[in-house]
């Protein structure tokens, strides 16, 4: 299972330092959680941050889009530096559309879950998909509680992959620290997210407990 750190727990008055940190660590994604005070109640960062950090690191940016009208800024944020976008299904009527676009401009296309949204709403989507997204929190804030449901719709889409004969990475957002990790590692996960556990203390020390895991 990969570990990506997420900024959004990190001195931001540090930045640069906080992401070489873990970079040095061994991570090996940078997850970028954009929020637009809209589609979730809380307000992160801009394109402008994510074409500051690609001249600082070699980490593949897991860029987070937790925004209304998605369409409009897939192509700032893929010309910004990301590797990979990450929509929300519950964001535009049009996630199709979406997807295309991610492809169209060159990034990995990845679609982002709910906690209450069921899996089905990705059946015509995932030949489509490089990555899926499954939230185990309500999106918004970092430093929640995992809610422990999800390992099974984790599991029930590992199993779906497989009886598909397809190949997206399964990623998790949300609560991630030493005993979640192992559970949604147990669950199928290949991508695990953690923002707080990783930045709320010595951020090599944190990160080794979720490396030990896998
Ligand atoms: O998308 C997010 C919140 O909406 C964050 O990526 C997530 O919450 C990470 O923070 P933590 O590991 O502290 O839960
Ligand atoms: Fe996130």
């Amino acid at each position: 299972m990969k570990i990506a750190p997420s900024i959004l727990s990190a001195d931001f008055a540090n930045l640069q330092r906080d992401v070489q940190l873990v970079e040095n660590a061994g991570a090996d994604l940078l997850h970028v959680d954009i929020m637009d005070g809209h589609f979730v109640p809380n307000l992160s960062f801009g394109p402008g941050i994510v074409s500051a950090l690609r001249p600082i690191t070699n980490l593949p940016l897991d860029v987070h889009l937790m925004v209304s009208d998605p369409e409009f800024w897939i192509p700032l944020f893929a010309q910004a530096g990301a590797d990979t976008l990450l929509v929300h299904v519950e964001a535009t009527p049009h996630i199709m559309r979406a997807i295309q676009q991610m492809h169209a401009h060159g990034v990995k296309a990845g679609v982002v879950l709910n906690p209450g949204t069921p899996l089905s709403a990705l059946e015509e989507l995932l030949p489509m998909l490089d990555q899926v997204l499954i939230m185990t929190v309500n999106p918004g804030f970092g430093g929640q509680q995992f809610l422990p449901a999800m390992a099974d719709k984790v599991a029930r889409l590992a199993k779906a992959r497989e009886a598909l004969g397809l190949h997206f990475a399964i990623e998790v957002d949300g609560g991630i620290n030493a005993k979640t990790g192992k559970i949604v590692l147990d669950a199928g996960a290949d991508i695990a997210v953690a923002g707080s556990y990783v930045y709320n203390g010595d951020p090599a020390t944190q990160l080794a407990t979720l490396q030990a895991l896998r």
